[in-house]
């Protein structure tokens, strides 16, 4: 067995917990029917399992069962409700309203509409990662279709003002689409008060199997209609045509089962260990901890460690702690993250930063190894590092920034 590094990369994926593995194992073997058959007890048993899980997700969200349509993830489900909704309203307009830190399953989908005439205002954020709620008022426009404002930023863990940005689009009679995928199941999200009329989330942020996830369509609202993206048999009301994902489907049920159950207790436990994190790693020389402290996920921290390379810094972690840095240092990308760019964070800092993110399966333990091991490792490669040299040898003021090699 490897002798594998510490997980603090729950943003990336979570470990499915044992309770949803074993909630899942049975629709593999003993109950493995088409969940639309619908002439024997196996069709049976598999549509009483997805119905169940449509209720658990439905819970979850303050949605009704029959609003869930089920994906295979928010990627999905981001491309079904933006293309869906720029299908339906064609007749309407073409204007999209999104931020310059959303993901790519958004950002790219609104790029690929913009060559079929989308026309896409992309709003900045401030240097919090908050958006200028007077700058999305404005921005709207009889042609305006679609908001799209994610609930909570995957990198810097910066939650949205999802509530005001939710009455906005009611009060302009535009849609809402909120990308959840990281704030189900962490902290309470509820589509009828936040006014969000399309929402996504995936079932591999919150403990539950990778591969499924589900589209929250507002179906007492006659306005929210959708253009299906894959047709077949028409399951899911037409919605995604396709034979369902019945184990995938069972554990996302029951992670959110016990979200709602534990995220409370969780989110507790969670904003201690990762406070004190944060405030260990703090007392490091020239750490900065990026976007809003306030407004952020209770298990998620994005710190910079300036006068250290980005790449030498993830390096540096590879084989004790597994974790994110903001930059995409690799070959394919030389660019520091956009969504700390978007938050005005110099290039340097940027390419230091290193992204945390605490799990249900966390210890204090573990907590305690991150806070020595980064301690440590800044400090070796910091004494390794010619931009450290220089500042101490006064070459460097402390605001100067740099551009990569
Ligand atoms: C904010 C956000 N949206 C969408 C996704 C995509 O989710 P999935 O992996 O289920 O397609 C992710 C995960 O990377 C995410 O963090
Ligand atoms: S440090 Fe090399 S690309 Fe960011």
């Amino acid at each position: 067995m490897l002798d594998l590094p510490v997980y603090l990369d729950n943003n990336a994926t979570t470990p499915c917990d044992p309770r949803v593995l074993e909630a899942m194992l049975p629709y593999f073997t003993v109950m493995f029917g088409n969940a639309a058959s619908r002439s024997h007890a196996f069709g049976w048993s598999a549509e009483a399992a997805v119905d169940q899980a449509r209720e658990q997700v439905a819970r979850l969200i303050g949605a009704q069962p029959q609003e869930i349509v089920f994906t295979s993830g928010a990627t999905e489900a981001v491309n079904l409700a933006i293309k869906g909704v720029f299908e339906t309203y064609a007749a309407k307009g073409n204007h999209i309203i999104t931020c310059q830190t959303e993901h790519k399953a958004v950002l790219d989908t609104c790029k690929h509409l913009e060559k079929k005439g989308a026309v896409v205002t992309y709003l900045p954020v401030n240097s919090e990662g908050l958006p200028d709620l007077a700058a999305l008022e404005a921005a709207i426009t009889p042609q305006t279709i679609l908001i799209a404002f994610m609930y909570a930023n995957n990198e810097t863990g910066v939650i949205h003002p999802v509530e005001a940005i939710g009455a906005i689009a009611k009060k302009h009679g535009v849609i809402y689409l909120c990308d959840a995928s990281q704030a189900v199941g962490k902290i309470p999200v509820n589509v009828l008060n936040d006014h969000i009329d399309l929402l996504t989330l995936s079932a591999h942020k919150m403990y539950g199997p990778k591969g499924v996830g589900a589209l929250y369509v507002r179906r007492r609202d006659p306005r929210v209609k959708l253009t299906a993206q894959m047709d077949g048999g028409g399951h899911e009301r037409g919605m995604r045509s396709g034979t369902l994902n019945v184990p995938g489907i069972v554990g996302l049920g029951k992670a959110c089962e016990l979200a709602q159950q534990e995220m409370l207790s969780d989110a507790k436990r969670l904003s201690l260990m990762r406070n004190r994190l944060q405030d260990a790693l703090l007392q490091i020389e020239h750490a900065y901890v990026n976007g809003s402290v306030e407004h952020r996920l209770p298990h998620v921290m994005n710190i910079s460690f300036k006068y250290i390379e980005g790449t030498t810094l993830l390096m540096g972690f590879n084989k004790t702690i597994a974790l994110s840095s903001g930059s995409a240092c690799t070959a394919a990308s030389m660019e520091p993250s956009y969504v700390l760019k978007a938050l005005g964070i110099g290039d340097d800092l940027a390419h230091a930063s290193l992204r945390f993110a605490l799990g249900r399966f966390t210890t204090d333990e573990q907590i305690d190894y991150a806070i020595r091991t980064v301690t440590s490792t800044v400090q070796q490669l910091r004494a390794q590092s010619p931009l450290w040299e220089m500042y101490q040898e006064g070459h460097l003021r402390d605001s100067a920034s740099w551009a990569h090699p």
